[in-house]
């Protein structure tokens, strides 16, 4: 190897020496400084190259070439004299170039390292991933991110074919087609939702370089979207429950002012949405300080507020509560209810209970009342009745307890556990009564429905039917009753299929059957199907000794439906109700305990003066003094005479104790035709007292 020595470390010898390092073809053994301040002296030395300041001394030692960069003519000079067999030697201007030369090497290096830092630094800090490929398709790029995203490391992929590491991608058709595709929806191997785009590499010339895909997670983005989405759906929603609720829905903000109302708050109001959203919740309901505003500045819901709104002054109760999220108040909700709503639901409620009342058997032995010997063999042949299948007919006036029997007989059968069907046969027309009993196939009259109609014979099957009023049946309907008795079976109107039925029949009439089968008026043989178990239910007046404990019972059940505390009654009023010989027999008692609560105040006892209307007279119907003629000016005769119908038949009824047949008896009218009058006028029972 050569050996090179340089003089003139200061004056850019030092330069120099790096230079040289870098060749191993030569190698540099010594450095001189003329000048003792120069760094090159620094350098020459931490390299373990000999150095000094004398040149003289140094040029002695052999060397292949000699290097002076002094600068210095006398120095130059002297030096080349004393150098006779010395081989080459480099001028110092040559030197400097060479140093010039490496100088700026460097600075491009530097800046170029310094560029690929920042390259680097960008490329590996995005949140983006990049990928770029060559026209071969093979990753040459493969950033920190994509590394994340794809969870392959860069060192597996980098010169592979991209659709070797990325199953399905995208990325080399851009290489063919050339064209940019941007924020494509991909789907990583690892299940990350990905947006992409594709951008082709095309050089100056227009020759193909590569191609790189950016892309972003964006399953957070999906999420929240459809979050958001769920978000919009629950806002539609309740907006759609509000909006179609019949109950009367405000909301406010947190100050009040009008957010939503629904078609229903502005019916009751009578406020239009523009005249809400966005106002004082002050405005909003006529009356007082805004509840809503109570609510916001407590905090607190208020409930069962009533009020009067609207034009027409409706009587409403409002409840309303605050909006609070996370401990912020966000406003309130009020809810209007229509209290006059109410009511009429009540109605319906109570008219709901009936048809269930008529539907299930609600009474057992324990609710008949009575002691009397007649009772007790009337209570003792029912309960021997109820254990045996047998049709058991209830024989008894109006107002005995016959469908109480009826109810308690199926309680105490093993066919408790079905359905009792009461039917008052002499309410319904023929027709009407013979569809409701078998049910009617499609098409058998005109306003039959569609499919047909179960009868109250099929509904009842494996349970009771009670055929109240028996008597009152037509000849055509014994004649199918005979036969339900006689086969078991039914057919429906317009059917010819007939069905067998499993129902135990407990009738009931008041009426005299067998002075019935005398005048034709009733089939013996149905008679005597029905007669089978026959039980008689005695009129009150025949057992008066139960009076006292049917009142004591009548009282307490009384007190707890009116809410009263009546303790019982005085001695002069049991008198009378003992004197009384009581054709509407326990009805008509229950009517009379229960009208003399009403009227007697908050007396703790029933006295004489109550129960003071209950005489034995016998009084004309057409005869009662409070009975009157007055004309109604421009209202038609038939309309005035139904009138005056209505008001002598509630006064028949009235005086026969509300007991229907001795009612249709006085008024000369059949049962049948009574009870059609009683529905048409609206005559309750309880209004007979
Ligand atoms: N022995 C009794 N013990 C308690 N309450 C009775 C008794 N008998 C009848 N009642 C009551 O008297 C009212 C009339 O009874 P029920 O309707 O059973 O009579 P009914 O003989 O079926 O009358 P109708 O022939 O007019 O239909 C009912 O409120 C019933 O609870």
């Amino acid at each position: 190897m050569q050996k090179v020595i340089i003089i003139g470390a200061g004056q850019g010898g030092s330069s120099i020496y790096r230079l040289l390092k870098e060749t191993e073809m030569l190698k540099v053994t010594a450095v001189v400084d003329i000048n003792p301040h120069a760094n090159g002296l620094k350098l020459a030395s931490e390299d373990g190259v000999q150095i000094g300041y004398d040149w003289r001394q140094i040029v002695k030692q052999s060397a292949d070439i000699i290097i002076e960069v002094t600068g210095d003519e006398e120095v130059s000079k002297e030096i080349r004299s004393s150098i006779k067999e010395k081989i080459i030697f480099i001028p110092g201007s040559v030197a400097y170039l060479m140093a010039k030369l490496l100088q700026q090497k460097e600075e491009l290096i530097s800046a170029l390292s310094n560029q690929t830092y920042k390259f680097n630094l960008i490329f590996n800090t995005t949140d983006n991933g990049m990928i770029v490929i060559n026209p071969d398709e093979e990753i040459i790029l493969f950033n920190k991110s994509a590394e994340t995203m794809t969870g392959l490391n860069k060192k597996q992929v980098l010169g592979k074919k991209i659709g070797e590491v990325i199953n399905g991608s995208l990325l080399p058709r851009v290489l063919h087609s050339r064209r940019v595709e941007t924020n494509q929806e991909f789907v990583l191997g690892s299940g990350l939702k990905i947006i992409t785009t594709r951008i082709p590499v095309i050089g100056d010339n227009g020759q193909l370089i590569g191609a790189v895909s950016i892309f972003k997670d964006i399953t957070e983005l999906v999420n929240l979207a459809e979050e958001i989405t769920d978000l919009k759906n629950l806002k539609t929603m309740l907006q759609a429950i509000i909006h179609s609720s019949d109950e009367a829905i405000s909301v406010v903000d947190e100050d009040g002012k009008g957010l939503i109302i629904n078609p229903a708050y502005s019916k009751i109001t009578g406020l239009a949405e523009e005249e809400v959203i966005g106002k004082p919740a002050t405005a909003d309901i006529s009356e007082g300080e805004s509840v809503h505003m109570k609510v916001l500045k407590t905090r607190r819901a208020i409930r069962g507020v009533p009020m009067r709104v609207g034009p027409k002054r409706k009587e409403v109760i409002v409840n309303v509560a605050p909006v609070i999220v996370d401990g912020i108040l966000k406003g309130s909700v009020g809810v209007l209810h229509d209290v006059s709503d109410l009511q009429s639901m009540s109605r319906e409620l109570n008219r709901a209970r009936q048809i269930i009342r008529n539907l299930e058997a609600k009474y057992t032995f324990e609710d008949i009342i009575g002691q009397s010997d007649e009772m007790a063999i009337a209570i003792e042949q029912a309960k021997l009745g109820a254990k045996t299948p047998a049709t058991v007919l209830l024989r008894g006036e109006s107002g005995t307890g016959k469908e109480l029997f009826a109810h308690a007989i199926h309680n105490a059968s093993d066919r408790k556990y079905n359905k009792f069907v009461r039917v008052n046969c002499a309410a319904l027309s023929e027709s009407l009564l013979e569809s409701e009993l078998f049910g009617y196939e499609e098409g058998a009259f005109s306003g039959a429905k569609r499919g047909g109609k179960r009868g109250l014979f099929e509904e009842a099957d494996k349970g009771s039917i009670f055929l109240d009023e028996i008597g009152e049946l037509t000849a055509s309907t014994q004649a199918k009753l005979l036969r339900v008795l006689q086969e078991g079976e039914i057919t429906r109107v317009g059917g010819t299929k007939p069905l067998q039925i499993n129902v135990r029949i407990i009738a009931a009439t008041n009426v005299n059957l067998e002075k019935a089968i005398a005048n034709g008026g009733f089939r013996e043989d149905l008679y005597y199907r029905l007669n089978r178990m026959p039980i008689h239910i005695p009129s009150l007046r025949k057992r008066k000794e139960d009076i006292p404990l049917l009142v004591d019972r009548l009282i307490e059940k009384i007190n707890i439906e009116y809410g009263r505390n009546v303790e019982g009654v005085t001695e002069e009023a049991m008198k009378v109700l003992m004197a009384y010989d009581w054709p509407g027999n326990v009805r008509e008692l229950d009517n009379i305990i229960g009208r003399a609560i009403i009227f007697m105040g908050y007396q703790t006892h029933i006295d004489s003066e109550h129960v003071s209307t209950l005489t034995n007279s016998d009084i004309p119907v057409l005869a009662d003094s409070e009975m009157h003629v007055s004309i109604q000016q421009g209202e038609p005769l038939a309309k005035q005479l139904e009138g005056f119908e209505k008001e002598i038949i509630t006064k028949a009824m009235k005086q026969a104790g509300g007991n229907k047949t001795q009612a249709a008896k006085d008024l000369g009218l059949s049962v049948r035709n009574l009870y059609y009058k009683l529905e048409k006028y609206q005559i309750e029972n309880k209004s007979m007292q």
